[in-house]
């Protein structure tokens, strides 16, 4: 695919740093006919074999495929594509909450309430994103992201494709890469990825969501994969103790070690944990409490 040739300055103002990390820098952007404000995603592009700095840039053409096939209120969408000779800059939706993690660590940990309210947006666009056979494989708090600070519950997107990948009918994708902490074990055995894969990561996300602890995390990375090949976590009492059963089953199926045992998108947002009850079923469900009386 090629991209918009002209130099993104001539049409975009450049702002502020928001966010930079192994992919290159995003930046605040205006528009400069309309006044609208966008991010700018500068990706430096690998300049010949030898050079180890920037991406390659048949990833950030996957990433940009991806990205345009993809319209959702809870996915970063994507706006245009310029490119000059050792760069491409992503023009893409402003999102200025800062991270889901930031937001974790500033509370240290959520109420179920708040953890299900940010989790059922993250499982919608999940599920979106599945419905058109796409995996993101790299879910994890960074790459989710608040749309702005401060509103009471700001809608959550998901960030950074650059590791997603669209499953053609009945191939076989392997891949070794993603974040040790979130990766699911048929990454760490090489085997065949499936959009289960993503649903591994949700599990983890929400153990960290409730508890602030990451239910794998070595003292190195070794031992962090180990835990997960062995399934070795387990609810710590302390940080657990006013979380609900069904938040800790919700979790635990999605720990699944067989990805076609783990729960879709789909069942997940059935899940009673996140389901919400009807009028009917929370009168029935104090009803019959009156009766134990
Ligand atoms: N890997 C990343 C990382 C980031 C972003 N995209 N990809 C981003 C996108 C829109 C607005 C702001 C950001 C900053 C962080």
């Amino acid at each position: 695919a090629t991209f918009k040739l002209e130099n993104v300055e001539d049409l975009y103002e450049i702002g502020e740093v928001l966010g930079s990390g192994h992919f290159g820098q995003v930046r605040e952007v205006r528009e400069r006919t309309t006044g609208q404000r966008w991010a700018g995603k500068f990706l430096k592009v690998r300049r010949g074999a030898g050079s180890w700095l920037g991406v390659e840039r048949k990833n950030v053409e996957k990433e940009v495929e991806v990205l345009q096939s993809l319209q959702h209120p809870n996915i970063m969408a994507l706006r245009d594509v310029f490119e000059s000779k050792a760069e491409v800059v992503l023009i893409v939706e402003l999102i200025s909450g800062g991270e889901l993690f930031d937001f974790i660590a500033e509370k240290e940990s959520l109420s179920e309430s708040e953890g299900i309210d940010f989790l059922k947006q993250i499982l919608h666009g999940v599920s979106y994103m599945h419905s058109k056979n796409i995996g993101h494989f790299d879910l994890k708090p960074e790459n989710i992201m608040l749309s702005a600070r401060g509103e009471p519950l700001p809608d959550i997107k998901i960030i950074d494709f650059g590791m997603a990948h669209h499953f053609i009918q009945g191939e076989e994708y392997k891949s070794m890469g993603g974040t040790p902490q979130y990766i699911a074990p048929e990454v760490i055995n090489y085997e065949p990825l499936g959009t289960a894969t993503d649903m591994w990561s949700i599990g983890v996300i929400t153990y960290i969501l409730l508890s602030g602890l990451s239910p794998f995390q070595g003292n190195t990375d070794e031992e962090t994969l180990r835990n997960i090949v062995d399934m070795i976590y387990e609810f710590d009492d302390h940080h657990f103790r006013r979380t609900s059963t069904m938040a800790k089953d919700f979790i635990q199926q999605l720990l699944v070690k067989d990805q076609i045992k783990r729960m879709t998108a789909d069942e997940s947002l059935l899940h009673p944990w996140i389901k919400p009850l009807t009028r009917t079923q929370v009168a029935n469900r104090n009803h019959s409490s009156i009766n134990m009386k």
